[in-house]
């Protein structure tokens, strides 16, 4: 093979999709054919999570029906509550997730008479308990009841649980639109991955847990953890400029920032820092958003980098009083939607993926018995 291959499968077309366009001129991102900017402003979490797995805009009466669906699925089962007590509390919350929805496919199967669609509404509606189950439950709160249906929406009822209260408007439409932003994006590494695992005939269950396995890394669902951590290391604007400098002379990378597909920005960067914006109503927050803003004019000064999608999610989700640690599992809660779109796709016209490799290894050789191997 004489052509030079880029690494990481840079630039290859991997397969066709009509889910989402990522980065594609004149037309940047669309869900479904909806541009992401109006998706933000206008619509809510539910309904990106309906066009996503139905193809189609919910009227208000389907829409209705269908929050009134996720809200009733949202119940543990005993087990997988004392699968999720026995988990360590040191435990990263992704790996929480991932052994929580491997639990489910064990209680839960597909091939107990589910339909694809039943176990995707099930995921969506019971991640956020598992999380907050969890979470709480090694916090000392005891086991915290997950299925009330008084917040009705995934926003709401996951910050109600977060809280111990309810949680107020702005703080409830700042997450629904991080969780919007976050729904869906093409054939990035979580998803390409579960439509890996799904084109070899796997269930459901192992296709997700494999997209949360993927996400936890900083290199893609992880950064906006490492993007807080690094944010929160900054005393000053000062102490940011020369930092990030620093790093970046030593080679270092700085998380929230660059992108393999979009090389001029984010389209969801600005949307998400302007929630972040809005939140940041206390001096402390004031002062992380204009170190943010320093680390975006040095990165692009110094790189022309600019922050991805992870940079402001994650100050907003600590403007919100996040811990640091759930920010991917909200990742996944959201990127659940797409996940599941993309094994619709991938099942309604499957065929195994498995591209081939260029051999770089030694030239066949005679082999040697052991007994007559010198070291
Ligand atoms: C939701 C998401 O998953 S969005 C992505 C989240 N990930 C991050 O924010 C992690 C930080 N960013 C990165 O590591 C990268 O930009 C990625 C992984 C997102 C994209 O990676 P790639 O397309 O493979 O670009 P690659 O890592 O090869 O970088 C190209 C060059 O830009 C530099 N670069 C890219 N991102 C950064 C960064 N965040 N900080 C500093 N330098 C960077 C690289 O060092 C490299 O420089 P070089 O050519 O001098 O060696
Ligand atoms: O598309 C990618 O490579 C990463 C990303 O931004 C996402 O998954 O949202």
């Amino acid at each position: 093979m004489t052509e030079t291959i880029k690494g990481g499968l840079e630039g290859i077309i991997a397969g066709k999709t009509s889910i989402s366009t990522v980065g594609k001129e004149g037309l940047d991102l669309t869900y479904r054919g909806y541009s992401i900017h109006d998706l933000a402003k206008k619509a809510t979490f539910e309904e990106v999570v309906f066009l996503l797995l139905y193809n189609k805009l919910p009227t208000k009466s389907q829409l209705n029906t269908f929050i009134d669906q996720l809200a009733s699925l949202r119940e543990l089962p005993s087990s997988l509550q004392s699968v999720l007590k026995l988990i360590p509390k040191e435990t990263n919350p992704m790996d929480v997730l991932r052994t929580g929805c491997s639990m489910l496919g064990t209680l839960e199967p597909e091939e107990g008479g589910r339909t694809q669609e039943d176990i995707a509404k099930r995921l969506l509606a019971v991640l956020p308990s598992m999380l907050l189950y969890w979470y709480q439950y090694h916090k000392g709160k005891g086991s915290i009841e997950t299925t009330s249906e008084s917040e009705k929406t995934i926003a709401s009822h996951l910050l109600h649980l977060l809280y111990g209260h309810p949680a107020n408007a702005d703080q409830i439409r700042a997450l629904d639109v991080a969780l919007i932003l976050h729904a869906e994006h093409e054939f990035n590494a979580s998803t390409f991955t579960c439509r890996v695992i799904t084109s070899t005939l796997s269930d459901f269950y192992s296709a997700i847990t494999g997209g949360i396995c993927a996400l936890r890394g900083p290199l893609h669902g992880g950064a906006d953890e490492a993007a807080m951590e690094q944010i929160g290391k900054f005393q000053s604007v000062e102490e940011a400029e020369q930092g990030v400098k620093a790093m970046l002379s030593k080679k270092e990378k700085i998380m929230g920032f660059g992108h393999r597909v979009y090389k001029y920005g984010d389209p969801r960067s600005d949307i998400i820092k302007e929630w972040a914006k809005n939140l940041s109503v206390k001096p402390q927050y004031k002062v992380l958003f204009s170190i943010a803003e320093k680390i975006e004019e040095v990165m692009f000064k110094e790189k022309h980098l600019y922050p991805n999608v992870d940079f402001y999610s994650a100050l907003t989700y600590h403007f919100l009083g996040i811990p640091t640690l759930l920010f991917t599992p909200l990742f996944v809660i959201s990127r659940t939607a797409g996940w599941c779109a993309h094994i619709f796709e991938q099942r309604a016209n499957n065929r195994l993926i498995r591209p081939i490799a260029e051999y770089v290894g030694p030239l066949p050789m005679p082999f040697i018995p052991i007994e007559e191997r010198t070291l």
